[in-house]
């Protein structure tokens, strides 16, 4: 089955699934999860500089034998040290992933750049003029924070990764919109959170009853990470998982073969994960 992709801003496509690599089940090596990942269909793999271990990411890539333009490759800008410049950061990454260049290159915190935003804007534009990037980003931005550095970009970031799940819908649903409005797509991690996060909330129920309609009109298993996963992608919205079991990877893949979410089941989600705000990771966003 064709791999779902969506625009981005600067002509290229973005594949709808990706698998990520800054998680506690890896650490510092990502090689075997990587690995894994690629052999059963993930082409788009989602890094970053401070989960420090890019060498493994670029290890299981090399060890793929695949193409390099048959993936894609996301890195994300951490705290620079006094006297870095953004493209000299990412041409240490690349180094570290043994890569002429990434597909995405994202700012990964505003709170790493306190009062040089647009600064390192203005770098990251630089890595895509050089062709380090084929295309730039940003993640965990508010509106405020997009609006910051729309006032001085000559490229429109193509991508925000945020936090994105029903139960974090009221917080996330405007820059959402704001992103629609200009053009930049939104990505989610923290997908799953409902169910191995936040268990016994009022999604529950709704969830056990649309997964069962769902395998009924598949006629096969359709697992509730699926339907998050779907809810999340009809949204026009990149997921982000991940996982070292072999099992659960196929699972997300194999997301692609499950029915479409009714208008009216993604609202009743919608609507349920609205009574409650649960946010799990960069909690100063709270503030
Ligand atoms: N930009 C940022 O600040 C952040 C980015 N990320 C990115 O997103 C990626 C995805 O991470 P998460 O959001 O944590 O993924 P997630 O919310 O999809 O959770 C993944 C975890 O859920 C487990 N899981 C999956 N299905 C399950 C089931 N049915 N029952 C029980 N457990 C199940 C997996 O084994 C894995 O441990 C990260 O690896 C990283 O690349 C994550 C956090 C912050
Ligand atoms: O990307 C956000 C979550 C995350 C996973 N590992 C690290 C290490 C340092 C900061 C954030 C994270």
């Amino acid at each position: 089955m064709a791999t779902l992709t969506f625009p981005l801003n600067d002509g290229t496509r973005i594949p709808a699934l990706a698998f990520g690599t800054g998680t506690a089940l890896y650490q510092k090596d990502a090689q075997h999860a990587v690995e894994v990942a690629i052999s059963s269909g993930f082409i788009h793999l989602d890094g970053a500089q401070v989960y420090g271990n890019e060498e493994s990411l670029g290890a299981a890539i090399a060890a793929s034998g695949k193409p390099r333009d048959s993936l894609y490759i996301v890195t994300k800008l951490g705290k620079l040290p006094q006297g870095q410049t953004v493209v000299e950061s990412l041409k240490e990454s690349l180094k570290k992933l043994n890569l002429d260049y990434v597909d995405l290159f994202l700012i990964h915190m505003p709170v790493h750049h306190e009062g040089k935003l647009k600064e390192v804007w203005k770098g990251v534009e630089e890595t895509k003029t050089q062709g380090l990037a084929k295309s730039i980003g940003v993640s965990n931005f508010r509106v405020k924070d997009l609006e910051e550095i729309l006032s001085v970009a000559s490229i429109i970031p193509a991508v925000n990764q945020i936090e994105f799940h029903p139960y974090l819908l009221k917080w996330a649903e405007p820059i959402v919109e704001f992103g629609k409005k200009h053009g930049i797509v939104t990505s989610s991690y923290g997908g799953l959170t409902p169910i191995i996060r936040h268990q016994g909330g009022p999604l529950d129920p709704i969830v056990a009853s649309i997964r069962e309609r769902l395998e009924k009109s598949r006629g096969k298993p359709v697992t509730e990470s699926q339907v998050y996963v779907k809810w999340i992608l009809q949204k026009g919205v990149v997921a982000i998982t991940t996982s070292s079991n072999e099992g659960r990877v196929k699972q997300y893949l194999e997301t692609s073969e499950v029915p479409d979410l009714t208008p009216e089941e993604i609202a009743s989600i919608d609507n349920a994960g609205k009574q409650i705000h649960k946010r799990f990771f960069n909690a100063w966003l709270e503030h």
